[in-house]
Parts: C-alpha cells; structure tokens; sequence
C-alpha cells in the first residue's frame, strides 16, 4: 500500500513537470537555457579566479568583505597599512594578494614581477580608482583605453619633443623667479612650510604651458580657478578611499557631489574659454595669412623630423610681428596637429579633456617631486654643497641670471639628486591596471580580472638593489652605477607604452625651479624624514608638509 502511494506521487510529479516543460514556449526555453548557461559559465571562471588568485601569499580573507577590515583604519594610516602588508606577505615572491569585497588585488614590487604588466601592449587599461577623475578629466590620455589611448598618444607625443620644450624654458624661469621672491618673506624663519608654496609655482607653470594662460596663482591663490583645482583634488581623493561614495547614486547624495559639480562647471567653463579663444585666433591668423603661418605639409625649411621620422615642426609662427619669439602652450599644438593631420581632428571637448589632464597630472606630481628634492638637499648640507659648485661653475658664478636649457642640461648632479629623491618619494607612489587578461608573474598565474597595484615607493627600496635604501645617495644615479641595474627598478614616470608622455617636461621643470632656489637660499631641513606621515593620495604627499628653513647665500 505505502509504495504504491509513493509510486503515485512520483508518476504525478513527473507528469506535472512534462506539462510545464511542453507549455514553455522555445523563445522563454533558449532564455532560461541562455541564462543557466551563464551561471554555470561564471560560476566556473569565478571558482578558477578565486583558485589562482588564493595561490598567491597574503593575509587571510573573510568571506564577502575579503580584507576590508585590515585596510579600515584612519585615513592618514591607509598607506602604512598597504605598504606593510607588502612588506608582511610575499616578501620573497615580490607580491600578495588582498581581496576588497569581491574584488581580488595584488600587490606588487619586485622588477620582475613589474616587467611583465608595463612592459605589456595589453595591459594598458587603468584600474577602477581612475574612474572618479573622469567627470574632470573625461577620458584624456590618461584614462582613456583601446584605440582612442593609441591615437591621442600618437597626437600628442610630438607636442612634447624637445624642440617645443625649449619653448617653455621662458615660462620655467619666468616662475621660478616669482617663487624665489616669494620666498624672500621666508627668509631666517625659524621654519615654514615649503611645499604650497612649490604647489602654486608648479600650478602657474602648467596653466601657462597647457593653455597658454597666466593665472597667476602664486600673486592669487583664491582665484576662482585655483581654488577649483583644489577643491576637486579633494573630493576625487575623499571619494577614492571612502568605499561607499564609490557608487554615484550614493554620493550624489551628498554635499560634496555639490561642490564637485561647481568645480567642474568652473574647471570646464574655463578651458572651453580658451579653446574657443584661441581657435578663432588661430582662424584669424591664418585668414591674415602673414607669412609667419608654416603649414606642417609645406617641405620648407621649418618643417623638422626627429629621428623617429616624427614632424616636429613648430607647426606655425615662428615670430610674431614685433620679431619676438611667440610662446606656444600645448593648447596651440593640440589644435594645430588636430587641424593638419588627416582624420585626427579634434572636437572641443576632446581637446578639453587632453588640456585637463596636463593640469592634472602636470602640476601636482612635479610639485611633490620639486618639495621633496628640496628637503631631502636641506638634511644633507654636503650634498647641497656639491650642487652649488656645480650650479656656480656652469653659471660662471652669475647667480641673478635664469639658466638656458642647455645649461640645465649640463647639471648632471643636480639631475642625480632629482632622481634619488623620486626613488625615494615618488610622486605616483602606486600605479593601478585592471588586467584584461591571464598574466604569468613569476610562478603564478594573475587571473583576469584581477587589479594590479605596482608599488613604486617599494620597488625603489629594494635592499638586493640599493644598498642602504633609505639612505639619500644621488651617486647611485652616476651613470656607472646604473650598469646592470634591472630596467623595471626604478620606474618613477612608469614605464613601457604607457609611461609618462611629460618625463622630459617635468626633469627640466625641477631643475630649473630648484635651482633657481639654490641660487640665492641655503636649505636647512627641519622636518625629519622619520617623523612624518606619509599619505599614498593621487600623489605622495606628507601629511603636514615639509618644513624647511632658507638662508641667503653669501
Ligand atoms: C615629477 C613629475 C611627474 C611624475 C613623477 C609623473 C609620473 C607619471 C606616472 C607614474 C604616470 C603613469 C600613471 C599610470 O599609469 O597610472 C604618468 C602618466 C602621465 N603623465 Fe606624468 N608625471 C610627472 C609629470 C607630468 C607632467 C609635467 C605632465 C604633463 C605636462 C604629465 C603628463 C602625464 C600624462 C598625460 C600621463 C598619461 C600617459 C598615458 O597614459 O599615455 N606628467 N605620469
């Protein structure tokens, strides 16, 4: 009796899923199968992910949140945190994993662990924390990807040839001179912080080099401008490292979305401005048609190739009517190329979006790098000396006149100090790429998907390959100390085919801001490097400053 009632019950079962199967129609059959079909798929590259990925040593995860709980601590403390968890786990393979929710990391620091990542044609996209620059920036040469990155690098390289860079020599001078008297105020203070006033040196030289524009922000540090880069610098940074800002639902939400939308709307208003400014200059100059306008097909004299068969040309006007050398900004070259090379024309926004991002990433890195050369010269008054002799014997002792740029060139050891102190503080102190595909890193496959955080500021302190690490030595720079050091030990401007496009700009920039300082002050620092707190923001920047002391050279 019981197992009749049984087979019953299972016949009835079966005959009411037959109905249900018959009474779908094919198209709701191939969905249904379609989306299985996915789960199953994920499920599987998930399993593998999380396989791979927890072959690589780092420190426990707890499920659902990962390692969210290390990393929670106060602001201040978030670089220590991740740049000691390098150093706990991994210290022999180079790396470590860390999970963030559901989202695996790996962390990394050795060169040949770098290598394969930078030096990688297809592993050029940008991790997710480049997202929230986009609403500035939208996506210029850095946060952009795929085939829009490779023609705007194409476009742009030639704007940053050392020919053009020559032109900005006036502008490097002009500012380092307004600094230098800035200073003066400081002059036999105990102490004061020297890093904002750098901030704002740095500020006026991009604005002018990129747009052609004089804001002045070492007279005018509230402009409205100014104030704006300022103040978006920080809402991006406040929203990087607060995970729950990260979604805009939430932060639109709140005040700072607020404030971040005026800035924009200052920042954007602003550029457009010029743009449009100097379109129609450049419209009216061609229309005048003067003869000072080279066109970049005109197999004249000024058309100049460099020896990677690139146009260099100063593209137009050489002098303006008064026979004075005419400053170009980036702006012009942006519009100029954008006009002259063929199915390469630039809208106005995406000519906004390049000028943007030289603001972006042209004052704040070279700033940090400028500040942290100055302190780290000031604690070590032998080294400074030596920089002296050098800045007075190439000068001939005249110290009230600005440097050519050949003669910036020829500071070899200044060149040594500005490169020991991007070893040791490097303005980018961690690169991020999303890998897009599979990658083999040492003994380890690193799944796709997978966020890879290069750690410079730990690369550069590896002890197997700068003895004494923390030591500042600019000597390690002489050219025969650099024999055999690993290509991917010292990557401050990254490295490979996503490198920084302004090295050449920024090392020239420094040199002639720093030593046009040097020229009339004595450094003293007064901050020791111990003590401070070091924050991994968008740059590497110490919590309160650097303090330092100036004297006037005799
Ligand atoms: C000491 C100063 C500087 C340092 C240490 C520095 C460092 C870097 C680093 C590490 C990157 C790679 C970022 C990444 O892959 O996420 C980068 C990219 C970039 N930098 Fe610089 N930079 C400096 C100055 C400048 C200047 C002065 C400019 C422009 C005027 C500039 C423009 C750019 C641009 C446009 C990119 C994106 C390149 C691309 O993705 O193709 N940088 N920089």
């Amino acid at each position: 009796m019981i197992e009749k009632v049984a087979y019953i019950d299972h016949s009835l079962i079966m005959r009411y899923y037959e109905k249900i199967f018959f009474s779908i129609s094919p198209v709701t059959l191939a969905v249904i199968i379609m989306i299985v079909s996915w789960i199953i798929n994920y499920n599987r590259k998930r399993a593998r992910m999380v396989r791979l990925i927890n072959k690589i040593p780092g420190p426990p995860a707890l499920p659902l949140i990962g390692n969210a709980i290390e990393i929670n601590v106060e602001h201040d403390e978030v670089f220590s945190r991740l740049t000691g968890l390098r150093q706990l786990f991994g210290r022999k393979q180079g790396l470590n994993k860390g999970w963030l929710f559901g989202t695996p990391y790996v962390m990394i620091s050795k060169p040949e662990c770098v290598e394969p990542i930078l030096s990688s044609p297809k592993h050029i996209d940008k991790s997710d924390d480049y997202t929230y620059l986009q609403p500035w920036l939208g996506t210029g040469l850095l946060t952009s990807f795929g085939q829009k990155w490779h023609s705007r690098r194409k476009i742009l390289t030639p704007a940053f040839h050392f020919k053009i860079l020559e032109d900005f020599m006036d502008i490097f001078n002009e500012q380092s001179s307004v600094l230098v008297k800035k200073l003066e105020k400081e002059i036999d203070r105990d102490s004061f912080n020297v890093f904002p006033y750098v901030t704002l040196c740095t500020l006026d030289i991009v604005c002018e080099t990129a747009m052609g524009q004089h804001v002045n922000a070492q007279g005018d540090k509230d402009s409205e401008y100014v104030k704006a880069v300022y103040e978006i610098g920080s809402i991006i940074l406040n929203r990087q490292t607060k995970f729950w800002l990260h979604s805009d639902t939430i932060f639109r939400l709140t005040s700072d979305y607020h404030r971040h939308q005026e800035c924009i709307k200052i920042l954007h208003g602003f550029s457009y401005k010029v743009i449009r400014e100097k379109r129609d200059m450049i419209r009216s100059e061609r229309m005048n048609n003067n003869n000072n306008f080279v066109s970049k097909n005109n197999n004249n004299n000024n058309t100049k190739i460099d020896q990677n068969g690139n146009h260099v040309d100063k593209l137009y006007i050489e002098d303006d009517n008064f026979g004075k050398k005419k400053r170009l900004a980036f702006l012009d070259l942006l519009i100029t190329a954008s006009d002259a090379q063929k199915g390469a024309h630039l809208t106005d926004e995406d000519i906004r979006e390049e000028v943007d991002t030289f603001m972006f990433e042209g004052h704040d890195t070279t700033s940090a790098a400028v500040s942290w050369s100055l302190l780290l010269l000031g604690g070590n008054p032998k080294i400074q000396e030596r920089v002296f002799h050098e800045i007075d014997t190439i000068m001939c002792g005249d110290r009230d006149r600005a440097p050519t740029m050949s003669e910036l060139h020829d500071m070899k050891y200044l060149e040594c100090c500005i490169k020991e102190a991007l070893r040791l503080y490097p303005s980018v102190p961690m690169i991020g790429r999303h890998l897009k595909e599979d990658i083999k890193i040492d003994n380890y496959i690193v799944p796709a998907g997978t966020t890879a955080l290069i750690v410079t500021y730990m690369l550069h302190r590896r002890p197997e390959i700068y003895k004494n690490p923390d030591r500042f030595d600019p000597d390690r720079f002489l050219p025969e100390n650099c024999v055999g050091r690993h290509p991917f030990a010292y990557i401050p401007f990254s490295a490979g085919p996503r490198n920084c496009i302004g090295q050449k700009f920024a090392i020239l920039e420094e040199k002639a801001i720093i030593s046009a300082v040097l020229r009339k002050y004595r450094i003293e620092a007064v901050d020791r490097r111990e003590d401070l707190t070091l924050m991994g923001e968008l740059i590497l920047r110490p919590k309160d400053g650097l303090r330092v002391k100036i004297t006037k050279r005799e």
